[in-house]
């Protein structure tokens, strides 16, 4: 990857969002918390980045229930997107505000370099899909909403994903006749979210013409089905948003937790990313090759090439 930021343009990393899911094969798309743990997903090969609403809240020390502002989102979003040569979906909850607001969030997630946003059919302020209690907008509010989004953008390859809140409110045939409407209002992409089962994933598939993407949060209402099983049924895409928080913070909670009893790290040091690891996503070696004239760290520690 270039330095400082991703040498793939905007748009490119656009068109490649579109390609992959024109492409046949299941799209993965992790979610990143920072800026590194998107260098991490693309180093283990997936195909592209998430932005997940729920872990960027829950990083900033707060619930996922629409406390964000778009300046935020955009801001550490844009970070995450442009540590990486691969596209970014950003979660955009219910587009903060009114359609002309969900439109100002398309033209602002444009310029901060995401690849493409979802926008949901909940009702501010939102809840986590997996929750119960959600409430859904009317279906003209949300076509309205995304007609916003859509007329917003100066980037047509830009991707806007509906996604509908709607099947733990309405039901399946709600939720279905509901996407329908977006596909027409111009979403490119459909995220059916907290589906119950394996079937309702392939009704939707049967009934909706447009890429679907499926949600693989753990600890919800639908079961974690493996890529195989999503491709088999015809989905274009999938993520996992909340998962690399989750085994993030799984590990510090019991490393900190070992390190207060013993009164020393040793013991789970082996369980950490080594300084050199670090060093490599971080491209250390080629910041150093960049201009030793005006680099003056070294990795190993050893002083500045300069000789200050
Ligand atoms: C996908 C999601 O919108 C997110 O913000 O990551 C959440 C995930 C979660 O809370 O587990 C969701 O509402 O499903
Ligand atoms: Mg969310």
């Amino acid at each position: 990857m270039a330095l400082f930021s991703s040498g793939v343009s905007d748009s490119a990393k656009r068109r490649a969002l579109r390609a992959g899911l024109n492409s046949g094969a299941l799209q993965r798309w992790p979610g990143a918390f920072s800026p590194l743990v998107a260098k991490i997903v693309a180093e283990t090969g997936f195909e592209g980045v998430y932005v997940s609403g729920a872990a960027l809240s829950a990083d900033l020390g707060l619930p996922d229930i629409g406390l964000t502002t778009l300046t935020e989102v955009a801001a550490r979003g844009g970070a995450i997107a442009r540590a990486t040569d691969l596209p970014t979906l950003i979660d955009a909850d219910t587009g903060f505000g009114e359609p002309m607001s969900a439109a100002r969030t398309v033209a602002t997630l444009e310029d901060a370099g995401l690849a493409g946003c979802h926008l949901e059919d909940q009702v501010n302020p939102k809840r986590c899909g997996h929750l119960d209690g959600k409430e859904v907008v009317p279906v003209e509010q949300m076509v309205r909403r995304l007609g916003a989004a859509v007329s917003a953008r100066r980037d047509e390859d830009f991707v806007i994903c509906a996604r509908t809140d709607a099947r733990g409110v309405e039901g399946l045939d709600a939720a279905i006749a509901r996407t329908r409407q977006y596909v027409a209002a111009g979403a490119d992409l459909i995220f059916t979210e907290a589906l119950a089962d394996l079937d309702e994933f392939a009704r939707f598939r049967d009934a909706v013409d447009a890429p679907l993407l499926a949600n693989m949060t753990e600890f919800g209402k639908s079961e974690l089905f493996t890529v195989e099983q999503l491709s088999a049924i015809g989905y274009n895409a999938v993520i996992y948003p909340v998962t690399t928080l989750r085994l993030a913070m799984g590990a510090v909670e019991d490393g900190l937790t070992q390190i207060a009893a013993a009164g020393t790290q040793a013991g789970v040091v082996d369980r950490m990313q080594h300084r050199a690891r670090l060093y490599e996503f971080l491209q250390y070696a080629d910041y150093n090759d960049f201009d030793s004239s005006v680099f003056t760290y070294r990795a190993d520690g050893a002083g500045s090439p300069t000789g200050e």
